[in-house]
């Protein structure tokens, strides 16, 4: 069986109910595709203390555990690995997104994520985030 790549995802939701995409820079796997923030949980790490992490590394802001709330899975075969991802919702964090990774930000309106050019594993999370909105 192909190994687990474990990754944590968020999707941060505005007052506007618009949610936050982040574009892969160039260099990395699947570069240019609009994908959740997050990334790979480390060894001996919780997703939510993953998260917490990436999202100060990548968009240099601060959130909890407890703000973060799970919505979805995607269970995806990908390359060489089957990587499976939950997807938590965050309304609550402290500081103004700002791309730190050379990633391009963009708030998205709930109808337009699913025109996005995402992921394999992230077009059904788009489809029922869209739903749940
Ligand atoms: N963060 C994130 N990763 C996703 C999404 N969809 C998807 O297929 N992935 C994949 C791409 C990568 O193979 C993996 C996440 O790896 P990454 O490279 O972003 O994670 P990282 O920040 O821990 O990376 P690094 O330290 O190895 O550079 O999950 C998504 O919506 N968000």
């Amino acid at each position: 069986m192909a190994k687990l790549l474990l990754v944590a995802a968020c999707a941060l939701i505005d007052r506007d109910g618009r949610v936050l995409m982040a574009r892969r820079p160039e260099g990395k796997p699947l570069a240019g595709l609009w994908e959740f923030p997050g990334g790979k949980i480390g060894n001996d790490e919780t997703p939510e203390a993953a998260l917490v992490r990436e999202l100060k590394e990548e968009l240099a802001i601060d959130t909890e555990a407890s703000c973060l709330a799970p919505v979805a899975f995607a269970s995806q075969a990908s390359g060489e690995f089957h990587l499976l991802m939950p997807l938590y919702v965050c309304r609550k964090w402290q500081g103004v997104p700002r791309p730190l990774e050379g990633q391009e930000l963009k708030w998205v309106r709930r109808d337009a994520l699913t025109g996005m050019d995402m992921p394999p594993a992230d077009r059904p999370l788009a489809a029922q985030l869209r739903d749940m909105l």
